[in-house]
């Protein structure tokens, strides 16, 4: 069986990855080996076949004796560990959730149920390096991949609107933080039915301003929502806005690089991302055609009608959160000229976003 190091798996992300290679029954097929950074020597968990110790995450001789790592520790540990690896001779294969290398070319950005071929192309060649794409990125193609796979996408706009566990766990508990400031500011005025909503409202704003917590955030999510994510481009882009297009035509290896572009934004749900599209398809399709372009992308689709009572119900976080499927829903054809179509696509930013796309890897190398 080929020896697996796991790198992170303590972590949001990692703790996701474990718990869905634990439901799928990956540990069956290879001999793992946990790492730390931090408690080398520790106990191994629970879940770990036979009951081992942690291994260094920054012991190259360990890491060294791996077949395949996947690690989901975070970029600095990618940038400092990986080329020390590969510099040592290690020829194994890199399954990583952090962004560092995805944009290399000797890197393949990895989402099977999208890209496949691209995948089967780049083992059959040698390449050793798979990345998992930006969680935004990776729920849009899963939403809409059959309209880019049909060759119908001629641009996309995409708007989104982003959970804040794409920060990591410290932002989700400050958005949780931040609702009970502003709750606990107005807890009288909300058991009494007759207070008057301007006042409250003023107090909530106040409290907003000043009171609900942003170390991590930076700026006030609860009650709100940030128009930023990530760094600030020279181009006037965020990274995260600049990463929809370099990566959605990596990820598809497109031939004619489809203009990807919008606004991405911060809001105050916990692990859902969705995305508010605008796409221009090469030509006018009949509305039937569209809808089953879009669920024949992959069976993780869940096809929501334009419909406003099942739409409420179903293209919502609270319907999605926690699920692989991907709600894709408010399809329909826009003023702006037959060709032009809405969609909001909305995915757990954690599952397709981050840990699936890594542990489905792990199969693909295996052939399992
Ligand atoms: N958050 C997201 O949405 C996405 C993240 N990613 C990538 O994944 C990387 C990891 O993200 P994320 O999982 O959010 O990072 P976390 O901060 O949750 O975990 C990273 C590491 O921090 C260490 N750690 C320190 N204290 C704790 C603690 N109290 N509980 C758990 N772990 C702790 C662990 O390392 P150790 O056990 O060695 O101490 C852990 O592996 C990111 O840097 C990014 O590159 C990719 C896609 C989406
Ligand atoms: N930047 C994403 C999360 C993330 O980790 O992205 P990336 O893997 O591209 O660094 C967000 O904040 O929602």
């Amino acid at each position: 069986m080929k020896l697996v190091g796991l790198v992170g798996w303590r972590g949001m992300v990692g703790s996701v990855l474990m718990q869905r290679m634990q439901d799928e029954r990956d540990f069956d097929h290879i001999e793992p080996v946990f790492f730390s950074t931090s408690n080398a020597g520790g106990k191994a968990p629970s879940f770990a076949k036979t009951a081992t110790t942690l291994k260094d995450a920054n012991s190259i001789d360990e890491l060294k004796k791996c077949d395949i790592i996947i690690t989901a520790q975070g970029g600095d540990y990618t940038t400092e560990i990986f080329p020390k690896l590969r510099a040592a001779g290690w020829d194994g294969y890199w399954i990583d959730a952090a962004s560092t290398l995805r944009m290399k070319d000797d890197a393949v950005i990895v989402l099977d149920p999208v890209n496949n071929d691209v995948i089967k192309n780049a083992l059959a060649k040698g390449v050793k390096n798979y990345i998992g794409g930006n969680c935004t990125n990776s729920i849009l193609l899963m939403g809409v991949g059959g309209l880019f796979k049909e060759g119908l996408v001629e641009w996309v706009s995409s708007m989104t609107y982003q959970a804040a566990s794409g920060g990591g766990a410290n932002h989700m508990r400050e958005l949780l933080k931040g609702m009970g400031v502003i709750n606990a500011a107005v807890a009288d005025e909300l058991a009494t039915p007759s207070s008057a909503i301007l006042d409250i409202d003023r107090k909530v704003a106040k409290t907003i301003r000043e009171d609900v917590p942003t170390e991590y955030f930076g700026a006030p999510l609860a009650g709100g929502l940030i128009p930023w994510i990530d760094a600030q481009l020279e181009n006037g882009q965020s990274k995260e806005e600049w990463k929809g297009q370099a990566e959605v035509n990596k990820i598809l290896d497109s031939e004619k690089v489809i203009p990807v572009d919008g606004l991405c934004v911060r809001i105050g749900a916990m692990r859902c991302h969705s995305l508010a599209l605008t796409i221009k398809l090469k030509r006018d399709l009949p509305l039937a055609d569209i809808e089953s372009i879009i669920r024949s992308g992959n069976q993780w689709v869940k096809w929501v009608p334009n419909d406003r009572a099942i739409t409420v119900k179903e293209l919502t976080p609270a319907s999605i959160t926690g699920s692989l499927e991907i709600g894709v829903g408010r399809v329909r054809k826009l003023n702006q000229g037959p060709e032009y179509i809405s969609a909001f696509v909305i995915g757990d930013q954690l599952l397709w976003g981050a840990a699936e796309p890594l542990r489905r890897m792990l199969r693909i190398i295996l052939g399992k």
